[in-house]
């Protein structure tokens, strides 16, 4: 297993358009994205991006549970997401506290949207199109910024 190091904020990786992986590559990347779900349990992560451990790639990985500051937080098995997109957002916004494994120690309350339509590819290689709402949706907006440049300050209210 791999030691991979989180990047903190001032890193330029974390200010890259993260590239898509081609389906010939994901195999490729199985140690690697092992080694992000490790990484991101051993931070107690409820997610985390490829970038973050210097991997400039579309892939990133939701993991929610129930945790202090979100008690009802849905339990769901950690799941990666490669090329994930949302292919429909609600109008309505929620604004809830995120941190952020690359900006230890702030908490900022950050508006997302409440209700997302998303697809992306499983490690095999299946297409999964799903909804999110609520915390779960949160994640996704989160790590979906990492894909593309953003840290959750960039839109702290
Ligand atoms: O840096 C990351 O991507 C991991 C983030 C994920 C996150 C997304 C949305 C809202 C909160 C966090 C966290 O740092 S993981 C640590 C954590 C866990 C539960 C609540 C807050 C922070
Ligand atoms: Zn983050």
């Amino acid at each position: 297993m791999e030691t991979l190091t989180i990047a903190q904020l001032g890193n330029p990786i974390l200010r890259k358009h993260a590239a898509p992986l081609s389906a010939g590559q994901y195999q490729d990347f199985a140690p690697f994205f092992k080694a992000l779900q490790h990484k991101m349990l051993e931070h107690n992560g409820v997610g985390i991006a490829a970038p973050q451990v210097n991997e400039s790639i579309r892939a990133f990985i939701v993991a929610s549970r129930p945790n202090p500051r979100y008690p009802d937080a849905p339990m769901m098995e950690p799941t990666l997401m490669l090329n994930p997109e949302i292919v429909w957002a609600s109008e309505s916004m929620e604004k809830d506290w995120e941190g952020c494994l690359s900006i230890p120690g702030i908490r900022a309350l950050v508006n997302r949207h409440s209700h997302i339509e998303v697809r992306y590819d499983t490690l095999e290689g299946k297409e999964v199109k799903t909804q999110m709402e609520g915390f779960i949706a949160r994640i996704f907006q989160h790590e979906l910024d990492h894909l593309n440049g953003l840290v959750f300050l960039d839109q702290a209210e």
